[in-house]
């Protein structure tokens, strides 16, 4: 039999994508987006696991923990937190979950603690059924990117899970860094062709003479340099999904030549007088205009109506700058990881300079100061000082544009003394950082007796 897990998330989009992702290794997967609807599947299935978010939207995590105790189930709980929120995920131990994991959820460490939770029986439960095991895990690259929340990230999102399992044509359309390569990928996991080939091809770095031969292969000695048979791209996604990275670099003769394949579904190799039929799913990512390179004339019309049934268009992150925090903790995730580091977050003017910055190099360029960020950091959090000097404004100039909000009670003290920290004790550009005036900042510390 095999094992169910519900999710629990108000996040629908991130509960669908772990839907998909636990249930590709084998598991049973429902989802609640509240507490309530968590108990009303308690009630109606049995469930080997309970994988929930912290907080939802009429209760949180602690209120279901209880409910559970008080209604006899005993599936294991891991709970799901953000780094802010560990201190809840202890007291939740404290009331029986079995386990939790950080937010952004790492997959590879998710699915060991699901193993060990589903392994483990609980202390009291009297027969736990024996576990069979899931099915192998796939590639842990799956989960290893993180959907924003901002309007246009959630729109692009909606747009991707409409298009991936049809088998239109995609073109993705954006800005270097914009992660459409993610896009497509993710496009190609969604899709029915997920068990098959993703085929990847870089149009910029071929060279003209050998495009060809990369799309569609080549017969020994069919050219100098032809020493053996070569399969070609169509080829080799037979089946699966053909990216073609960076299309508006291809020269006019590639893209006649690759028309002509998608028109007839079939290609012939270099040399060989032999046609192979192909089954692919085209998705093709540019950060041109290749309307503007139409009517240049260096992209043809027919080629770009055959490559385009749908258009995804990319949101640069200076339009979801609210995601910027969360991209940001995922990469710092990410950088601790593999650099083996502890940095537990961004210190107020850190957070404050990385959401003001205009990012034109966008994720990518995120994931890079971070990293660097975090190899440089010293102490718990990284700080303006970690940070490259052109998101910084340079080394003078330690104070954000942005000022920081401050939230509730609990974390407003721990907030003025890291803005204290920040501005090397220098309480007006504390103030500023915090985006109140001295006279209030002085009642405030008053209040809290900071010296
Ligand atoms: N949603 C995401 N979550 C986490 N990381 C992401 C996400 N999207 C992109 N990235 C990271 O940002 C970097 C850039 O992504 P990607 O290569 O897909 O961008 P691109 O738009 O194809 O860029 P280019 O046009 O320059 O090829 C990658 O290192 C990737 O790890």
């Amino acid at each position: 039999m095999e094992e169910r897990i519900l999710i629990v998330d108000d996040d629908i989009t991130f509960a669908l994508m772990l839907r998909t992702w636990l249930s590709k290794r084998g598991f049973g997967v429902e989802t609640a987006s509240s507490a309530a609807a968590a108990r009303t599947a308690l009630g109606a299935g049995a469930f080997s696991l309970v994988l929930s978010d912290m907080r939802l939207p009429d209760e949180d995590g602690i209120a279901l923990l209880q409910w559970m105790a008080g209604a006899g189930v005993t599936a294991p709980v891991i709970v799901m937190t953000s780094y802010a929120e560990i201190q809840n995920a202890v007291r939740c131990m404290k009331l029986g979950a079995r386990d939790y994991v950080a937010k952004p959820v790492n997959p590879d460490e998710l699915l060991k603690k699901i193993r060990e939770a589903l392994d483990t029986p609980a202390p009291k439960t009297p027969a736990a059924k024996p576990a069979p095991r899931p099915a192998k895990g796939g590639p842990a690259e799956a989960l290893n990117y993180i959907e924003g929340r901002s309007d246009a990230a959630r729109q692009l999102y909606e747009h991707i899970r409409l298009v991936a399992p049809t088998n239109m044509s995609v073109l993705v359309n954006g800005e270097s860094g914009t992660g459409k390569e993610h896009v497509a990928q993710l496009v190609h996991r969604e899709s029915r062709r997920a068990g098959k080939p993703f085929v990847a091809v870089d149009c910029g770095a071929i060279p003209r003479e050998l495009a060809a031969s990369e799309f569609f292969g080549h017969v020994k000695g069919s050219f100098t340099g032809a020493l053996s048979d070569k399969m070609g791209a169509f080829e080799a996604a037979d089946g699966g999904t053909l990216f073609l990275d960076e299309v508006g670099n291809l020269t006019y003769e590639t893209q006649v030549q690759l028309l002509r394949a998608l028109q007839e579904r079939r290609i012939r190799p270099v040399g060989s007088n032999r046609e192979i039929p192909v089954d692919i799913r085209l998705v093709a990512a540019t950060n041109e205009d290749l309307e503007a390179a139409i009517a240049r004339g260096t992209f043809r019309a027919d080629l770009y109506h055959r490559i385009n049934s749908f258009t995804l268009r990319m949101p640069c992150l200076r339009q979801m700058r609210e995601d910027i925090p969360l991209y940001a903790d995922f990469f710092l995730d990410q950088a601790n990881r593999e650099l083996d580091k502890r940095i537990v977050g961004f210190d107020p003017a850190a957070a404050a300079a990385l959401a003001a910055y205009e990012w034109p190099g966008n994720l990518r360029q995120l994931r890079n100061a971070v990293l660097s960020a975090t190899l440089l950091a010293a102490g718990e959090y990284v700080t303006c000082r970690d940070l490259p000097e052109e998101i910084t404004g340079g080394p003078a100039a330690e104070s954000p544009a942005a000022p920081l909000p401050l939230r509730d009670r609990a974390s407003e003290e721990e907030q003025i003394r890291r803005a204290l920290a920040a501005a090397g004790g220098n309480k007006s550009q504390a103030a500023k950082l915090l985006g109140i005036d001295r006279k209030t900042l002085y009642n405030k510390l008053h209040l809290y007796g900071i010296e």
